[in-house]
């Protein structure tokens, strides 16, 4: 069935995105706040800045307009980076109210806010009032924007607590590259995508480093312990860490060229300042922000996270890498489980 799609922000992510969906059949609307950028896609089919050398469908529609991308949508996808939601999603409620229409909402973004600490679902539902939404759904996976451009075969999970929400999004996404699986851990999934850049970032630095694979091995899978008690605590299925939107967004985030995440901690550990490489970057790195709600949120609930401590104390608290990695090598012995 065909569906009208409207697909919040143009960045690598939102766009590859909007390009499946059009692959697959949907009417899209492709909404960025550069009248620029729309005109480049509208018109070369190109979007230079975040996907060097893609063609785009030539029937991608992207408009400036958040009114018109909005209008008649019966699903809108939040493709913004993290400290953007809230304010895209409280406008998209005052034209939603305007046109009285109910879509379903997903998001296929991955962070925690800053300060309130809360996952993106839990933005939307703030500020997107019920009577103007079916349900929310996180769309969440190992899947760089770069690969499926090149329709590599990618495999993501569609979570909500309302599995008919998770089934519609599977629906409209599944083609012959693109598989998605359900499910209704939607805390774990958002936990588990939020938290794998952070990871990210201290694997990064480790390569940068110098160190070799036994040290990121390491520092992955104790890494994911950290996520995984983080998640069970605020009240996820341990299950879901070992899924797609666990244990496979950490390793290819930890592994890949494609990762910002790991390129920024890659150049932090080569001895850059934390703060240029996150502004040369040209894309968000989402991992940054995030370690500090993450390293509050344990604090507050009282979780021992020291890999994500190490890493905000890199990234906040101008402390010495190198030292910061022998520490964690010094802490008492401890069980693994
Ligand atoms: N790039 C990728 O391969 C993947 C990215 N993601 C996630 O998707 C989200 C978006 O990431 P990317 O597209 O990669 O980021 P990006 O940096 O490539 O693009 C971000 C886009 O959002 C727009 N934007 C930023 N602030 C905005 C605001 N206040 N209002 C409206 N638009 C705004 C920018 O203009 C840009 O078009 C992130 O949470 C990221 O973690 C998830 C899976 C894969
Ligand atoms: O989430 C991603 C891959 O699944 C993208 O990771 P980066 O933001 O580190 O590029």
């Amino acid at each position: 069935m065909k569906n009208k799609i409207a697909v919040l922000g143009a960045g690598s992510w939102g766009s590859i995105l909007a390009s499946v969906l059009v692959q697959n059949g949907h009417d899209v609307s492709l909404w960025t706040r550069h009248t620029d950028q729309a005109n480049e896609i509208n018109q070369k089919h190109t979007n230079q800045r975040y996907l060097k050398n893609y063609q785009y469908p030539s029937n991608l529609k992207a408009t400036a307009d958040l009114k018109q991308a909005l209008t008649a949508a019966q699903i809108i996808l939040f493709s913004v980076p993290t400290p953007a939601i809230r304010d895209v999603a409280t406008q998209v409620a005052k034209i939603l109210q305007e046109q009285n229409n109910q879509p379903l909402i997903a998001h296929a973004s991955k962070g925690l806010e800053q300060n309130t600490h809360l996952r993106i679902s839990q933005i939307l539902e703030i500020a997107i009032p019920q009577s103007q939404c079916q349900a929310i759904v996180a769309l969440s996976g190992p899947s760089h924007a770069e690969e499926v451009a090149r329709q590599d075969p990618t495999l993501i999970t569609a979570a909500s607590t309302d599995l008919d929400a998770a089934k519609r999004i599977q629906d409209v996404f599944m083609n012959n590259y693109f598989r998605v699986y359900t499910n209704t851990d939607l805390i774990g999934v958002e936990i588990g995508a939020a938290l794998k850049n952070v990871i990210a970032l201290g694997v990064g630095a480790l390569h940068g480093l110098g160190y070799g694979d036994n040290a990121k091995a390491a520092l992955m899978t104790r890494g994911l312990a950290e996520i995984s008690r983080l998640g069970v605590a605020l009240g996820a299925n341990p299950l879901t860490f070992t899924g797609l939107s666990g244990v496979g967004d950490l390793i290819v985030t930890c592994t890949s060229v494609h990762s910002r995440n790991w390129r920024a901690g890659d150049q932090i550990g080569r001895g850059q300042n934390p703060a240029d490489v996150i502004a040369n970057m040209g894309m968000v790195v989402e991992g940054v922000k995030t370690c500090q709600s993450a390293y509050e949120l344990a604090q507050q609930e009282n979780i021992e996270m020291p890999i994500v401590e190490a890493t905000y104390d890199v990234l906040y608290n101008h402390a010495n890498i190198d030292k910061v990695a022998a520490d964690l090598m010094q802490r008492e012995g401890k069980a693994e489980l």
